[in-house]
């Protein structure tokens, strides 16, 4: 297990090259560097870097040499585009990882955050997921190959710290959402999608909303400035070949969620499933034993973090990802 006392605390000087520092959860990860004093981030929006562009990553890392790097940058979606745009997942997924991590290897880089997700567990896993249970059964069918990548990356940081002795670490986010988050109605995570739909039938007086499988699929939503919070956190408290689990170790029914955003944007139609649609994994509960061992807890309750982010919603309508 890893070991806090040997990680030093990072130098607020040092040069950290946030991937993926426009997204859901790179942007808060950025505002939490700078909220506590660093003053040499560095990001390169997708359009400007494509990180599946190899030789492209390697002038960027020869140019800027980064002394860490928090990867944050990945083809992500909801449970719709993971089951319609395997080929996509995957592929950019590998691509976009291999070239940070090395790159990162070749010029130096000292410390490496990669995100990985819970759906690189088993779909039947023991709950709640303990980091243990990786490779021990078969995956969820609507995102593995989302997962196939995901743990490509996992397995690469171990390779990498077994070869080149780097701390380079992986820690597993549970389902994020927050300001910034992709609001497509197809493409993106529940939370998101439910929030402007429920919004929109406020806003259009719909009586009635449509929301996608049985509602009885559980699942765990961290707040994204919770998971910057741990990500800084565990950079500087977490060294150690295994990934590490990032959640609040509780969860509730997609119906509850639904009932939840339906309430917080005053929706007072019904509800209607749309059993047609994938229900996805049962339930995937985080064990989060080894992050609160480290001493981080989550720190913002659902209800108050789906509110704030209905507030920041309704302040960004007309510029949201969708
Ligand atoms: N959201 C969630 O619920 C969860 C997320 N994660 C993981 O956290 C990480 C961040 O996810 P999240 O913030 O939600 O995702 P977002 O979609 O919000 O952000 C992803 C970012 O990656 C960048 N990116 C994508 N493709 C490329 C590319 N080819 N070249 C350069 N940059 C690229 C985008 O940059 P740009 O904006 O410039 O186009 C974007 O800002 C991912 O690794 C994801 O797998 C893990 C568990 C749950
Ligand atoms: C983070 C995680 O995200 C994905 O896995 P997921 O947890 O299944 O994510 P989801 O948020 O899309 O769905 C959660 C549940 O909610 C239900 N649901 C209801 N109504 C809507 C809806 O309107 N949109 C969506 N997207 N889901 C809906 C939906 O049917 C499912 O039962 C993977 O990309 C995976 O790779 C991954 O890592």
């Amino acid at each position: 297990m890893s070991d806090s006392s040997h990680v030093p605390p990072l130098d607020p000087t040092s040069r950290v090259y946030v991937a993926g520092h426009r997204g859901l959860a790179g942007s808060a990860v950025w505002r939490e560097l700078e909220r506590r004093g660093f003053t040499d981030l560095v990001g390169v929006p997708s359009a400007r870097l494509d990180l599946r562009d190899r030789p492209a990553v390697d002038r960027f890392f020869d140019e800027v040499r980064p002394a860490v790097v928090i990867d944050a940058a990945a083809r992500v979606g909801g449970i719709l585009a993971n089951a319609t745009q395997p080929a996509d997942f995957l592929s950019d997924n590998v691509r976009i990882q291999v070239n940070l991590l090395d790159a990162a290897v070749r010029t130096g880089v000292q410390r490496f955050l990669f995100l990985g997700s819970t759906c690189i567990y088993p779909r039947l896993a023991p709950q709640p997921i303990t980091e243990d249970a990786l490779l021990t059964g078969p995956l969820e069918e609507t995102n593995d190959a989302y997962a196939i990548a995901k743990i490509a990356g996992v397995l690469h940081v171990q390779a990498i710290r077994r070869q080149f002795g780097l701390p380079y670490v992986s820690a597993m986010p549970t389902n994020l959402y927050g300001p910034g988050d992709n609001f497509s109605p197809t493409g993106s995570h529940v939370l998101p999608a439910l929030l402007r739909r429920f919004h929109e039938a406020v806003r259009d007086a719909v009586p009635e909303v449509v929301c996608w499988g049985t509602g009885e699929p559980r699942r765990e939503f961290l707040h994204s400035d919770d998971f910057a919070s741990a990500a800084v956190f565990l950079l500087e408290h977490y060294d150690d070949a295994a990934p590490i689990n990032v959640g609040v170790g509780e969860d509730l029914t997609i119906r509850e969620l639904a009932e939840t955003v339906a309430d917080v944007v005053g929706f007072r139609g019904s509800i209607v499933w749309d059993t047609t649609k994938p229900d996805g994994t049962p339930r995937k509960l985080l064990s989060v034993d080894r992050l609160t061992g480290l001493g981080w807890k989550a720190s913002i309750p659902l209800r108050e973090g789906i509110e704030q982010t209905y507030r920041w919603f309704l302040e960004h309508e007309g510029e949201v990802r969708s």
